[in-house]
């Protein structure tokens, strides 16, 4: 099976990992070789201009491969995923979700709190931008962009105070260390943060469909259906302030979800929970259900989603 993937440090991590669960999962039948591709959103270097660059930034190229047959399957980031998939192509496995929580990194502070009036807070996220001005508005947000390591150099360099990375990015890249997780309900994630989505042509072989379902985890797979039904009916994606996560409530899946003014100034929040044993549809409900009270409640303040791109 060919793998196609992003050839970022994180991505490939991803990439093996399915790579190798393919091999158990068809008691060796199967392996997977790995395909890498540059994507729209890896070229992305000027300042603010991801946030001009239409959805689907870092998928695009990966999403024609997978079409014209160059690949079998694709892995991504679920959250960098649009909402809607190309024609003929579909999920075939979320597989265990990474840590879903934020990463607070500073070489002096160690949360938001303690950071001092007036300090840089470094991201590229108008979600983090968001939420950070919610909670301090006295805080300075300048543009933050590049890998972690680049991150973390330019953090030393003094170029910011502070910023943020996913710890499931840090945490595959077995540098959890050196970010501070910031708690769910303190800094709700973007929408699918910390999951992963394998995606295939609706023609993908039957035995390879099987051992896809089988590194399938109901926990990632319910997520993903009600987290990007939030943000699909907000018509958003990880580049406007739109939050969601999964709680898991014993009998109950419990959904929570936020959107924000851009200057952090005015939040809606919305949540709602369903059984564990309900349907994609009915999750999907959920998340619609949630996004349409939040447009209620908000009564035409909404950011103008569109216009951002
Ligand atoms: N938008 C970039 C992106 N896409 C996925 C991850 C991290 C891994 C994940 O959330 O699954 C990141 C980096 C970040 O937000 O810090």
């Amino acid at each position: 099976m060919r793998i196609g993937t992003r050839g970022s440090p994180l991505a490939l991590v991803q990439a093996r990992q399915v790579a190798a669960a393919l091999e158990i999962h068809s008691g060796g039948a199967l392996r997977g070789e790995i395909v890498t591709f540059t994507t729209s959103g890896d070229q992305l270097t000027t300042e603010r201009l991801i946030n001009s660059g239409g959805k689907g930034l870092f998928t695009r190229e990966l999403d024609a491969a997978l079409s014209r047959g160059e690949v079998d399957v694709t892995v991504h980031s679920l959250k960098d995923v649009p909402s809607v998939l190309p024609e003929g192509q579909r999920f075939v496995a979320f597989p265990e979700r990474e840590d879903a929580r934020e990463g607070f990194l500073s070489s002096k502070y160690t949360s938001l709190a303690e950071l001092p009036e007036g300090a840089k807070v470094g991201t590229a996220s108008l979600r983090r931008e968001a939420q950070t001005l919610a909670r301090r508005p006295d805080l300075e947000i300048v543009t933050f962009r590049g890998n972690v390591a680049t991150r973390m150099r330019k953090l030393e360099e003094g170029l910011a105070d502070a910023t943020y990375l996913a710890m499931a990015g840090l945490t595959r890249l077995g540098m959890s260390h050196v970010a501070h997780p910031i708690p769910l309900e303190e800094m709700l994630p973007a929408a699918a943060q910390g999951i992963v989505g394998v995606v295939a042509r609706d023609d993908l072989p039957e035995d390879a469909a099987e051992a896809f379902d089988k590194m399938n985890y109901k926990q990632s797979e319910a997520a993903a259906y009600m987290e990007r039904a939030f943000l699909a009916a907000l018509d958003g994606s990880c580049r406007t302030p739109i939050a969601a996560h999964t709680f898991d409530r014993g009998e109950e899946w419990f959904l929570s979800g936020e959107v924000l003014a851009l200057d952090g100034k005015e939040k809606w929040s919305a949540s709602g929970s369903c059984p564990k044993s309900a349907t994609h549809e009915q999750m999907a409900a959920l998340g619609a259900g949630l996004a349409a009270q939040i447009r209620e409640s908000a009564g035409g303040r909404l950011p103008a989603f569109g216009e951002t791109w």
